[in-house]
């Protein structure tokens, strides 16, 4: 599959409710696995309940109104007889659902890890082609959305059927007249139901939409906060929140108005019911077609029968549901990844040992099928243990070089391998990803940082560090007194995306978690922000030390950084036109004396950014 962005949403192809259902379940063996137990646990919970109306029957014919006067033995051994039933019903009823609960969750966090690797297995442009919120969305409430129906609704919705077949059995095997009475006051409930079902998708359609707009309404105004104090803006996005809030509570009102409904007309429909069997059962009584227990049973059974149409509709709605979050789900797990580790084939090599170089051989790359080419058929070579920098008008290309280089995309076209002559040169795509990371190391512009200490973040690929190995490592990169400084040194908590600590700071504590990796090849996405003079000495300082005798690749927005680097590569509309050292290529009519001479009109506001 090429590169190129293609939403998760686009990459399956639409199945039926059922087949969705299907795969859907085939995709969580731990689900399935306790399956047969359950079931076997609800057909005794399911024969337990009609236990009970059959004894009241016997009690009440057999026992009290037997020929020769009340049986009071055996009443006493049909109540016994009942009260272990019920007693055994409620233990399988109460192991059903603890199995229930247990085999579904284990089966949800095993379906939600595998999501979850297989969004990390897509490629960082897959991932920025969907929305992240959406992608999240879809490893967790997604997720969550599907506990519901296979907690309750799948099982819930067999025992429902069950009883209602069993109920039937019971009925007909007393009287056929009174079974057929019974359907009848059912049948028009069942096409409501139906009626209903269809309502409710409707009503909980809009719900989720609705919710969908205030949690959008909520993080936009939590996210820009600063900008909506900046402007003022507070009450007009209140305003907003509370109108999205507002919307959804009338649907949800709405929604519940129909649930209300179905459940009265439940409970209207077995009124009827109970007063048809009272009436039409005397009147069959009388003539001698069927017994006072026979009666007093069927008044037992149809109850039996409100619960399951009622539950039905909740089961198709919640079927629904998780047929809408097993369509989410699997279409992540159905998307292929387009950059993917050969080790998983076994037939992965690992990079040459030595200096890494850099050869790129007629590389294309496009964005998206017949956009404009990012990179346009690029080829040169970089030699191992020089450093450098790469310079251009801003969407030139430069990132999407670095990206290619360090295999977070595959090129569309020609290829990329890293190596040296007198190793031998290895494909990208034929690196295991192990000897890749370990080899190629990044430090990306925005330093992202987890939530946890200096030190926990620059050891994230050598974990086996100690606190005083990091701060050992800050000395190296003549940041000592700057970790020191910190109110806990190593220790220090950097906060949420590291938002505790200023840009400099976090692009510092990148360049120390690169340093200790120690890789051959080192990819530099150089910040753009502006720094304090203090922090641009310490960080200038650092990727000297970090860069020494490593092949460096580093997007360049400062003149220095191109002023210093071995060679100049620059890029214009996704080619390479012009390579050389800064002193080689200032003189030359051509876009780097374009972008020195823009540099230089602005440097008197930026210090020296050129790209
Ligand atoms: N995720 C993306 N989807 C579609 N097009 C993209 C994407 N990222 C970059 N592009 C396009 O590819 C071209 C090269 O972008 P690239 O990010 O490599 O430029 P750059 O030289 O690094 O720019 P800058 O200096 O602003 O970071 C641009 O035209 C840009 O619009």
């Amino acid at each position: 599959m090429s590169a190129a962005a293609t939403a998760v949403t686009a990459a399956a192809p639409r199945q039926g409710a059922l087949a969705t259902l299907r795969r859907g379940l085939r995709t969580m063996p731990e689900f399935r696995r306790g399956l047969p137990a359950t079931f076997a646990l609800a057909l005794v919970a399911t024969a337990g309940r009609v236990v009970v109306p059959i004894a009241v029957q016997q009690v009440i014919d057999r026992g009290l109104l037997a020929p020769g006067g009340p049986d009071l033995g055996l009443v006493r051994t049909l109540v016994l007889v009942c009260a272990v039933v019920v007693l055994v019903t409620g233990v399988a009823v109460y192991r059903m659902n603890v199995r229930l609960f247990r085999t579904t969750e284990t089966a949800l966090a095993g379906l939600r890890s595998r999501a979850f690797r297989h969004v990390h297995d897509l490629s960082v442009l897959h991932q920025q082609g969907e929305r992240r919120g959406s992608l999240v969305s879809r490893v967790t409430s997604d997720v969550d959305q599907l506990s519901t129906f296979m907690q309750w609704g799948g099982v819930i919705g067999v025992v429902s059927l069950g009883q209602l077949v069993v109920a039937t059995v019971v009925m007909s095997v007393y009287s056929w007249q009174l079974t057929l009475l019974v359907i009848a006051c059912f049948v028009p409930l069942a096409v409501a139901v139906r009626w209903f079902a269809r309502r409710l998708q409707v009503a909980y359609g809009i719900v989720r939409e609705r919710v969908g707009d205030v949690l959008a309404a909520v993080s936009e105004s939590v996210v820009g906060a600063s900008t909506v104090r900046a402007y003022g803006i507070r009450e007009r996005t209140a305003a907003r929140l509370d109108r999205a809030i507002g919307r959804h509570y009338r649907a949800q009102v709405d929604a519940q108005k129909v649930t209300a409904a179905v459940f009265v007309s439940g409970e209207l429909v077995a009124a009827l019911a109970n007063a048809a069997v009272v009436v039409v059962g005397v009147l069959l009584g009388l003539a001698g077609e069927v017994s006072a227990g026979t009666l007093v049973a069927f008044l037992f059974l149809v109850t039996l029968f409100v619960a399951p149409v009622q539950t039905a509709t909740e089961v198709l709605n919640e079927g629904q549901n998780a047929v809408a979050g097993f369509r989410r789900v699997l279409d992540v797990l159905d998307t292929e990844p387009d950059v993917r580790d050969p080790a998983a084939t076994g037939a992965a090599r690992e990079l040459p040992p030595g200096p890494l170089g850099v050869r790129l051989e007629h590389v294309t790359f496009r964005y998206a099928p017949g956009a404009r080419a990012a990179l346009d058929d690029v080829d040169l070579a970089l030699a191992p243990e020089r450093s450098y920098a790469v310079v251009g008008e801003t969407g030139s290309g430069k990132t999407t070089f670095a990206k290619l280089v360090t295999r977070l995309m595959d090129p569309t076209g020609g290829r990329v391998l890293l190596g040296s002559d007198r190793a031998g040169w290895v494909p990208l795509t034929e690196v295991a990803f192990a000897s890749l990371r370990h080899r190629v190391g990044m430090v990306p512009q925005d330093g992202f940082l987890f939530d946890a200490t200096v030190a926990d973040n620059v050891r994230y690929g050598r974990p086996d560090l100690t606190d005083e190995q990091v701060a050992a490592a800050f000395e190296e990169l003549g940041l000592g007194d700057w970790v020191r400084g910190l109110a806990d040194g190593v220790a220090t908590s950097v906060g949420q995306r590291g938002e505790s600590m200023s840009a400099g700071e976090r692009q510092l504590v990148a360049i120390a978690r690169a340093h200790v990796a120690a890789p051959d090849l080192l990819v530099l996405d150089e910040a753009t922000s502006a720094v304090d003079p203090a922090t641009e000495r310490r960080l200038t300082h650092a990727l000297e030390r970090l860069t020494e005798g490593r092949t460096t690749l580093t997007i360049a927005h400062r003149l220095s950084t191109a002023e210093r680097a071995d060679e100049v590569l620059v890029v214009d509309a996704g080619r390479v036109v012009q390579r050389g050292t800064h002193g080689e290529l200032v003189d030359v009519v051509g876009p780097y004396a374009r972008l020195h001479a823009s540099w230089r009109r602005s440097s008197a506001g930026t210090p020296d950014r050129v790209g």
